[in-house]
């Protein structure tokens, strides 16, 4: 590339030696004359050798260098599932399902303004690219080995609803078995039956068999007692006052705990058929025991600790079709219940006397205390007290659920307002409305037929007919008895809460969770019935859900919680929901560190991702490859979404663990619009990942990322250009200008800010061979107060060279280095602090590039070096180009050149001037072999900021350039103009 600039003619022949008086410039004579072309270097010294400075060559001196509950909210139903009979389920799932109506009235919200927050502009730059380089997503490989399945997730092993809820009862049973030894119990597992009813019972019973099941009972009751013997079973005879009667009734308790663990199974569970789906059963087979209550029977708590959530009363009033809980402080963990049909309750010190009383209705849970209801008196003051329709039935006969007694003798109470009993104070605090408000807006519950169990299902036609939405056949499964925490198998091991969820069946659902579905069971996955809602994007149903107490925040086999799921599947609302429920989960990660809006960008839900920006997603995120949001937005392509993610602080220039950034991605992924969005907001054009490879090494070739890339590369060059040519290299940048013509900035050289060499040289750095200079306190200019000079300071406090310097002959410098005693900061050291003006590039009318000065600079200031390659000056004379050219010959040893044409620094645009303002001296710094100074260029008088500096080539150089070119300095002294030439 042409430097000359504004020079006239051919510069790189005619082979000369000249020399003047003050500065000179050589050409080689010898070489002219045996043909070789001729090569001009600046040479502004006199030919004199290396001698000028004091001692500098006599004094080498050497050596003188000197980084859950299980249960959910309100339930702690983790023994045995309920058994509804008939009647009791009926009314129990028609409160629920009132319940339930209320619920689902109140809960479906509007949307949240969040999901209209601010949409970014599209970016203008539209265009189409064909081909994708793309790279197997890193998320796709972490998932797969993410999938390696529950088996191998110990915490899934552990959360097996199944497996642990069946080991927990086992271990429950045993135990509670074992606490039976430890601790005498004045209140045990007591089955109270009255003697006399008992017998009166099994009268009628007998009376009304052949076909009854009491076989089974009986079967039972005698297994207990042979057990209970062996187990020392503790029999206890309780007297009661029966005041109507004026006698005294029997009791006999028997402890259940002396039953063995399969005669407890048989007692409290329902009779398990053995009869195959859809197998008609016998009349045999439909008769059953009269269930007696079991009010006064006590389970020990086996749920472990308690949350203080749970430490609350479970009773259950039932008033004018509301359901209110009581919420008072528990006081004993041991559990109740009316009969084995329902729940087992953590009661508080009120209800749990008012079961003893007979108050809660066996068939239903609910207590009887408001409404109306039956009341049982069989012995005058004694009160049974059950709902109508929760009697037993029995061949149609109707009996008390308490006792067994005939229901033609119970009469109908209705009792107006709160119970003034005083276990149930009117004014209790502990009572509250529950957070499962009634309404009767559910769908009606049908009328299940009482003991119209003509056909016994297997358990996993719930699962089914939850998943189909059969309401009716659900609440008829729950009436037999299904399990509804029943795992299906080749389902996942999902639960029919699961699937109803899943579906959407949120009425269905409701009735599960009434008839003691746990909300969080995990299936195989380790997912929870909310999280099959929240993926299948059924609002209502996460809404009940979440009001029933599911948990929120789980995660599954892959980490992803019900957000994770949501997003990824775009499902607005759902999302909307649970950041409003519990946005501290908004920024949880999955396995692969991945966050709900990164799922969200990476499947381009682009309002979804709106709406976790404006709820405060982390955009900033590093994922385990250490990608952030801005590294998915470039992967899928959305520039509107990369650029909201711009706005929200987005790292554009975050690099992942290949070292790539967003740009790399887009660029690979042939993405143009985030290509054009992220050169517009700065993105490195420059960065290099591990591979070495910039983003334009990353695109197809030719392509319009290609072409806007390397378009960028340009202009970012360019403009760093004109910025500081330097690239950094100067402790000041030198700025580069151009007023005059296109030209732009120069790039045909490197910028190297100190001298190189491109073939050895032999520089004698030995420290050994180091003039030093002995001074522990400053060097002061001339003599040194060591009083061991070696070393002549010239710089004055200012580091600049005396206004007596001598100009005519400048002495050879030798400043302080390391083998002297001195500081780093002592005064003798200038030029090797580089430069320190502030100087410009700029665009001469006549001469090319020059150099201007962009400050005052007094007189003797270190203005810059002449840095370029030392060569031999037979490698000089080799060489085409000579403008560069600057000699070193010393007269001491061989001669060398610097060539500033390929390397070299600002002192390379320096021109000659016939009336310099720079003076060229040699200097020594961390070497003095005398053959390689270093040329410095001081101000030989004060230069004005705007002025351009120069030096004086030497008289030399113009006898030899002089047939090509004319000194166009433009001084009135010029000496090398044509028209002076003639005048001289
Ligand atoms: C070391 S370079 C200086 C930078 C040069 N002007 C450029 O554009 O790269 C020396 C060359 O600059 C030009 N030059 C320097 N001083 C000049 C002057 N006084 N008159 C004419 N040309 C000059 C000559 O072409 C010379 O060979």
């Amino acid at each position: 590339m042409d430097h000359s600039g504004g020079s006239k003619g051919p510069e790189k022949d005619g082979t000369h030696s000249v020399s003047s008086a003050g500065t000179s410039m050589s050409a080689k004579g010898q070489a002219a004359q045996s043909g070789q072309r001729p090569k001009v270097k600046i040479t502004p010294f006199h030919s004199s050798p290396i001698v000028c400075s004091v001692g500098a060559l006599q004094s080498k001196r050497p050596g003188a260098a000197s980084g859950k509950l299980l249960a959910s909210h309100g339930r702690l139903f983790v023994d045995t599932p309920g058994h509804l009979t008939a009647p009791t389920a009926r009314k129990r799932l028609a409160a629920a399902a009132t319940a339930w109506s209320s619920q689902h009235q109140t809960s479906c919200s509007g949307s949240d303004p969040a999901l209209s927050a601010e949409k970014p502009q599209a970016h203008p730059h539209v265009v189409k690219l064909s081909k994708l380089v793309s790279r197997k997503s890193a998320k796709s490989s972490l998932m797969d080995s993410v999938k390696s399945g529950p088996a191998s997730n110990p915490e899934l092993c552990h959360r097996q609803p199944g497996n642990g809820k069946e080991r927990k009862i086992v271990s429950n049973s045993v135990k509670s078995h074992s606490a039976v030894k430890r601790k005498k119990r004045k209140m045990g597992m007591y089955n109270l039956v009255p003697k006399k009813k008992a017998k009166a019972l099994k009268q009628k019973e007998k009376k009304m068999e052949p076909e009854a099941s009491v076989e089974k009972t009986q079967a039972a009751a005698s297994g207990t007692l042979k057990t209970g013997k062996e187990m020392a079973v503790r029999n206890e005879t309780l007297v009661q006052t029966a005041s109507g009667e004026g006698g005294h009734v029997e009791y006999t308790e028997l402890a259940l705990d002396c039953l063995d663990l399969k005669a407890q199974e048989e007692l409290l569970s329902p009779p398990v058929s053995g009869v195959s789906a859809d197998t008609e059963v016998t009349v045999s087979d439909l008769a059953e025991e009269l269930p007696l209550c079991c009010c006064r029977m006590e389970t020990p708590y086996s749920g472990g600790s308690l949350s203080t959530v749970d430490q609350t009363c479970m009773a259950m009033e039932s008033v004018d079709g509301m359901l209110i809980r009581c919420q008072k402080r528990v006081m004993k963990q041991e559990m109740m219940r009316p009969s084995n049909t329902v729940h087992l309750l953590v009661l508080c010190e009120d209800h749990r006397a008012g079961m003893v009383k007979h108050q809660c209705c066996p068939g239903c849970g609910l207590f009887c205390r408001v409404g109306t209801f039956m009341e049982c008196r069989p012995y005058g003051s004694i009160s049974h007290r059950f709902h109508r329709d929760c009697a037993s039935v029995l061949k149609d006969r109707r009996f008390c659920p308490h006792c067994g007694e005939n229901t033609s003798g119970a009469k109908e109470l209705t009792v107006l307002k709160a119970d003034p009993s005083p276990s149930v104070p009117r004014s209790n605090p502990g009572v509250s409305v529950l957070a499962v408000p009634t309404a009767a807006t559910l769908p009606s519950v049908p009328n299940v037929p009482t003991r119209a169990r003509a056909v016994k299902y297997p358990t996993r036609q719930l699962y089914i007919s939850a998943k189909q939405g059969d309401l009716q056949k659900v609440i008829h499964l729950l009436v037999d008895g299904k399990d509804p925490n029943f795992l299906m198998e080749g389902q996942n091991k999902r639960t029919p809460l699961h699937a109803a969820a899943a579906e959407g069946h949120q009425e269905i659902c409701h009735m599960l969770v009434q008839a003691g579905a746990n909300l969080d069971m995990f299936d195989e996955g380790q997912r929870t019935p909310l999280m099959a809602a929240c993926e299948n994007n059924h609002l209502d149903t996460v809404k009940y859900l979440l009001r029933a107490g599911a948990s929120v925040n789980h995660k599954d086999v892959m980490g992803f919680t019900c957000l994770h799921l949501a997003a990824k599947l775009g499902h607005c609302e759902i999302v909307n929901h649970l950041v409003s429920k519990a946005s501290k989960y908004i920024n949880f990660q999955d396995d692969g560190g991945w966050t709900p809006i990164t799922w969200a960008i990476e499947y381009k839900h682009k309002e979804l991702v709106y709406l976790l920006l404006a709820r405060g997603a982390d955009v900033n995120i590093r994922d385990k490859e250490e990608n952030v949001c801005l590294h998915w937005a470039a992967l899928s392509g959305c520039d509107d979404v990369a650029q909201a993610l711009l706005e929200a602080r987005c790292n554009l220039n975050a690099l992942n663990v290949h070292g790539d950034s967003p740009l790399h991605v887009a660029a690979r992924e042939n993405h143009l619009e985030c290509v054009m969005l992220f050169l517009s907001r700065g993105a490195d054009v420059t960065q290099r990942n591990r591979e070495g490879e910039t983003a334009l090494d990353c695109c197809i070739y030719g392509s319009k990322v290609w072409t806007a890339l390397n378009t960028n590369r340009k202009l970012t060059d360019a403009r760093r250009g004109r910025e500081d040519i330097s690239r950094g290299y100067e402790a000041i940048p030198i700025t580069c200008v151009n007023g005059v013509d296109s030209e732009p900035c120069p790039e045909n050289f490197k910028y190297i800010p100190d001298n190189c060499v491109t073939s050895p040289l032999n520089i004698d750095k030995d420290i050994t061979h180091l003039q030093h200079c002995s001074c522990t306190d400053d060097c002061s200019s001339s003599t040194c107060m060591c009083g061991q000079l070696s070393l002549q300071c010239w710089y004055d406090s200012e580091g600049r060279l005396p206004l007596d310097f001598c100009q005519r002959e400048p002495p050879v410098l030798f400043e302080c280095n390391h083998a002297c005693s001195c500081w780093r900061t002592c005064r003798n050291r200038v030029v090797q602090n580089g430069l320190r003006v502030q100087l410009q590039l700029f665009r001469t009318q006549t001469m090319g590039w020059g150099v201007k000065a962009m400050q005052d600079i007094p007189q003797g200031t270190f203005v810059c070096e002449y840095v370029g390659e030392i060569i031999t000056d037979a490698e000089a004379d080799k060489r085409d180009n000579d403008s560069f050219l600057f000699t070193l010959d010393n007269k001491v040893g061989d001669i060398h050149c610097i060539d500033a044409r390929l390397f070299g620094n600002i002192g390379r645009f320096i021109n000659h001037l016939c009336e310099p303002n720079l003076l060229a001296v040699r200097v020594f710094t961390m070497h003095q072999d005398l053959r390689f100074p270093r040329i410095a260029l001081f101000s030989s008088r004060s230069i004005k900021a705007g002025d351009q500096i120069g030096f004086d080539y030497g008289d030399h150089y113009w006898r030899v350039k002089s047939k090509y070119l004319t000194c166009q300095c433009g001084s009135v002294k010029c000496h090398h103009s044509t028209a002076n030439i003639e005048v001289h």
